[in-house]
């Protein structure tokens, strides 16, 4: 299937010969309340003929805003994209774009929709419904032709949205997460019906880069798999996936590929953000007056409080993971249960988990120190032992003692409702700062998650009516 003689050399190398795209030191800002928001930075890649590439990384790491900058549906804020060696400005026109949702316009038959693309590049009616027809024939649509989108199924859709990007015959196919809406066993048939006509050569492109956030799909389909680093969205890893298609998911050499790119993922550690300045004015707070043990605190990634990241004032530039304390709990007793390690894959099997939501859960359990990950697997702490043996209670109360000492934004609300004179805080105030940093979106998950923490622990409340944050000592706090 890989046609590329130079499949395997790494991300950002130039061969003028094969390379259609070349993506050189792209960097993406957007602006947010409080100034900019970098997403992308620094970003070189090279898509050639004859390869799939599949693009990896966590959620919000910028993977589309990076396929959209390659479509040129979004100008890059500083650095190139090239199609064929020339710089693209506005709509790349080698490229067709395939989105999660499937973009269909109701009120237009199958065909009509296919033949939209066609229509847009100036093709004569004639020619237009003579390839419309055939690209449907390829996908498998053949009888549909006269079908409104709301009479197909989410897979007929899909492949409506395909023939639509195929039938323009475009040399680059770029997919924004085309499986995610799809059930299980739909996606398994589109993706080995595409997976054969690439090998087969019926596919009418030369290259294609898709984004998803399946480890298993990205190696399944591609012959490199790019990891995007997230905060910014950089390039932190290329991996060669030189086996045959179509793949055997249970052999060694694909399992062992999928470990590798698990091991990568979990290994991305929460930074603080580039070019912010560090919170100052170091101040110790346990998590129960007295009671707590507060040691030196370590961030993720291993920096010392006070060293370089975060202080005891809470830097909030340092993000807690979206993790709920429902599922930290539920993922340190199947740990537990399963004697103390087990492999990131088979958790995500086990729970049906896509690999989005498990790593903020994997990231949460790393920061608060119950389990490590470690490549593939993850591995409980002591601490994460007494965690899963203790009873609700006794668990509520470690929790606190490690969300104190090791969550940045919760030991910060923690200390200035210590500090106030009132025990209560504006929710609002926290959130105006949190925004400047992270956008409106992130703010206000970010909140949330401290809010889920802070409650779990007991550590404070939040009444939604006023919309302040209270100690568990102040008169209006229920407990
Ligand atoms: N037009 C925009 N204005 C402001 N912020 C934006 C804009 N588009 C994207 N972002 C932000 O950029 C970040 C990256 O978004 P993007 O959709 O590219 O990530 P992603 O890796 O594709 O995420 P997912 O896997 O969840 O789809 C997110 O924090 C998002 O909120």
């Amino acid at each position: 299937m890989n046609l590329s003689a130079n499949s395997t050399t790494a991300a950002g190398t130039t061969n003028s010969t094969t390379d259609l795209i070349s993506v050189s030191d792209v960097s993406k800002h957007f602006a947010t309340d409080g100034g900019e928001k970098t997403v992308l930075s620094g970003v070189t890649l090279t898509l050639r003929e004859g390869e799939i590439v599949a693009l990896l990384g966590r959620s919000g790491s910028g993977k589309s805003t990076l396929l959209r900058c390659i479509a040129g549906l979004i100008a890059p804020s500083s650095g190139t994209v090239s199609y064929r060696g020339e710089r693209v400005n506005g709509a790349n026109p080698g490229t067709a774009l395939v989105f999660e949702s499937f973009a269909l316009l109701p009120w237009l038959t199958v065909l009509e929709n296919v033949e939209l693309g066609l229509e847009a590049k100036g093709v004569r009616p004639a020619q237009r419904r003579e390839r419309a027809l055939a690209a449907i024939d390829a996908i498998g649509l053949d009888g549909f032709e006269t079908a409104y989108p709301k009479e197909l199924s989410g897979g007929m859709r899909q492949r409506v949205g395909f023939a639509r990007a195929l039938v323009v015959e475009p040399d680059v196919l770029l997919m924004d997460e085309p499986f995610s809406a799809l059930d299980v066993l739909t996606s398994e048939n589109l993706r080995s019906e595409l997976v054969r006509m690439w090998s087969d050569g019926t596919m009418p492109t030369r290259t294609a880069l898709i984004v998803t956030h399946n480890i298993e799909e990205a190696i399944q389909l591609a012959d490199r798999v790019l990891v995007l680093d997230s905060n910014p969205g950089r390039i932190k890893a290329e991996l060669a996936v030189d086996l045959p298609q179509p793949r055997d998911r249970r052999s060694p050499e694909f399992e062992a590929l999928v470990d590798e790119v698990y091991g990568i993922l979990t290994g991305q550690k929460a930074e603080p953000r580039r070019g912010l300045a560090v919170a100052s004015g170091a101040q110790e707070v346990s998590a129960h007056d007295g009671g707590g043990e507060p040691t030196a605190a370590t961030v993720p990634g291993g920096v010392m409080r006070g060293e370089a990241a975060d202080t005891g004032s809470g830097n909030l530039e340092i993000p807690l993971p979206a993790a709920s304390t429902g599922e930290l709990r539920g993922l340190i007793e199947l740990l537990a249960h399963r004697g103390g390690v087990e492999g990131l894959a088979e958790i995500a099997d086990e729970l049906r988990y896509e690999i989005d939501d498990l790593l903020p859960i994997v990231d949460a359990s790393n920061l608060l120190k119950l389990a490590r990950p470690q490549g593939a697997e993850l591995r409980i702490t002591e601490q994460g032992r007494r965690y899963a043996a203790a009873d609700l209670l006794r668990a509520k109360e470690q929790f606190a003692t490690l969300a104190v000492e090791t969550a940045p934004l919760v030991r910060r609300i923690v200390r200035e409702l210590r500090h106030s004179d009132s025990g209560a805080l504006r929710a609002d105030d926290m959130l105006a700062e949190l925004k400047a940093l992270y956008g409106d979106d992130e703010a206000e998950a970010q909140l949330d998650t401290a809010i889920d923490w802070g409650r779990y622990g007991e550590l404070f409340e939040f009444d939604a009516d006023s919309d302040r944050l209270l100690l568990p000592t102040h008169p209006d706090a229920t407990a």
